[in-house]
């Protein structure tokens, strides 16, 4: 049977990145997507290949990314390798643009959405202790913040208000729940 591919989406400094490390230390069968961003890795963050926007432009257009995107100054892609992960039956987390949800759910049979918020104050004082962008960037992404969810998108809200580890047990007991597939409800959780 094919894995599950599970897109993590929200707002910058929502917690994407910690709350899918929670996941994968809790349950080491999740395999964690790999990003490729045009992003100096010396900024730091999650695991991810950074490379040059040129090199960046090269894969895309050798066909090397199964999704990607431009956000925040970046270019961001999602290595073909998910895809044949999920087919050998695992579950595969992705930190996602909430506007590539759609050919994302085009592309896999067993898809789900969790879409982690927090509330604005939470947001900006994360930001500002992740101590990654500066004040103006901080700005921009707080602006993002509500970026639309695809019409008829159907997802899970998680909130990240409260400790890393509520949070990673809630969504552990939704996962458990879910086979992914549809008719998946769009129900508000509160940890
Ligand atoms: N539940 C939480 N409680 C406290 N701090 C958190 C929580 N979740 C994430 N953080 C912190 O907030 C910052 C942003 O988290 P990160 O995972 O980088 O978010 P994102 O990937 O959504 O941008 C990091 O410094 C992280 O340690
Ligand atoms: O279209 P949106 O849903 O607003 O998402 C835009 C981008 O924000 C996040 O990036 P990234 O992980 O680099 O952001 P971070 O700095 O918050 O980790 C997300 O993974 C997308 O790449």
């Amino acid at each position: 049977m094919r894995g599950r591919f599970i897109a993590v989406v929200g707002p910058s400094g929502v917690g994407k990145d910690s709350v899918m490390e929670g996941l994968a230390a809790a349950d080491p069968s999740l395999v964690l997507a790999r990003r490729v961003i045009s992003r100096p890795t010396a900024l730091g963050g999650e695991d991810f290949d950074g490379v040059s926007e040129r090199a960046f432009r090269k894969a895309e257009h050798d066909g090397a990314f199964i999704l990607s995107w431009h956000a925040h100054g970046w270019h961001y892609g999602i290595p073909q390798s998910v895809a044949l992960e999920v087919a050998q039956g695992r579950d595969v987390m992705v930190n996602l643009s909430r506007a590539v949800l759609p050919q994302a759910q085009a592309l896999f049979a067993r898809f789900c959405v969790i879409l982690l918020r927090a509330d604005r104050d939470v947001l900006a004082s994360r930001l500002s202790a992740r101590n990654r962008e500066d004040a103006d960037e901080i700005e921009r992404r707080l602006a993002r913040a509500d970026f639309a969810m695809p019409s008829g998108m159907r997802h899970q809200v998680i909130c990240n208000n409260g400790p890393l580890a509520q949070t990673v047990a809630t969504i552990r007991q939704h996962l458990s729940q879910t086979a992914c597939t549809a008719g998946q409800s769009n129900q508000k959780i509160k940890p």
